[in-house]
């Protein structure tokens, strides 16, 4: 909280206009945050993410991982995915991501950047299977990063840092008016973790 300003922090819209994103802070201690962390880094099924952009297939450095409800398959950058069962961690996490943020969540889409060399370029998450304008929390472990909006039409930004063990809710029209990025670093040399809670919508599913 801040002495001028009687609103928690959470409640602070980070975007002036076109859509809302709510920054909560670290929702555990340091130390909680860092066994998440560890956990995370042992027990998800990491894997090389690919893309097929301009008809090139190219494989990240960046590792990513997708977890849902059912198995649920999800397509971006051109490939599908199909979504593995909760972990333990991951239902806990989702637990308090829903708790905080007021909204549910029925799968997670999480990326391990294992030092600042690693970050994702300016996206939005509009993919068609999300639910519209739909709540994304972003859960972020290990290394600190700064993370960017930028509005698709007057292209002002705004910047954030994401600490160990915070939260970052992404809502109403922000994906329709923002694009957002983790810009890559050198000056962070050790691994983080994020997780995106989304919403899927339901379709008939082959
Ligand atoms: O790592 C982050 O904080 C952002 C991840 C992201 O934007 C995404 O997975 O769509
Ligand atoms: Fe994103």
């Amino acid at each position: 909280m801040d002495l001028f300003n009687d609103q928690p922090e959470s409640q602070i819209n980070l975007l002036p206009h076109n859509g809302t994103v709510h920054y909560y802070g670290a929702l555990m201690t340091q130390s909680e945050a860092h066994d998440y962390l560890n956990k995370l880094l042992e027990t998800i099924a990491w894997k090389n993410d690919e893309a097929i952009i301009f008809g090139k297939l190219i494989i990240t450095k960046r590792k990513v991982a997708w977890y849902g409800d059912s198995r649920f398959k999800y397509t971006y950058s051109n490939t599908t995915k199909e979504a593995l069962p909760w972990t333990n961690e991951l239902l806990q996490l989702k637990a308090l991501a829903e708790e905080t943020t007021g909204e549910t969540y029925n799968s997670c889409l999480l990326n391990l950047y294992h030092d600042g060399s690693e970050g994702m370029a300016w996206h939005s998450d509009g993919e068609k299977d999300l639910k519209k304008n739909g709540a994304i929390a972003s859960m972020s472990f290990g290394a600190e990063r700064k993370f960017a909006f930028k509005s698709k039409h007057t292209k002002e930004t705004i910047t954030t840092i994401l600490q160990n063990g915070s939260l970052l809710v992404m809502k109403d029209e922000t994906q329709t008016h923002w694009l957002h990025r983790l810009p890559p670093t050198k000056l962070v040399s050790k691994p983080r973790v994020n997780l995106t809670f989304r919403t899927i919508v339901m379709k008939e599913q082959p």
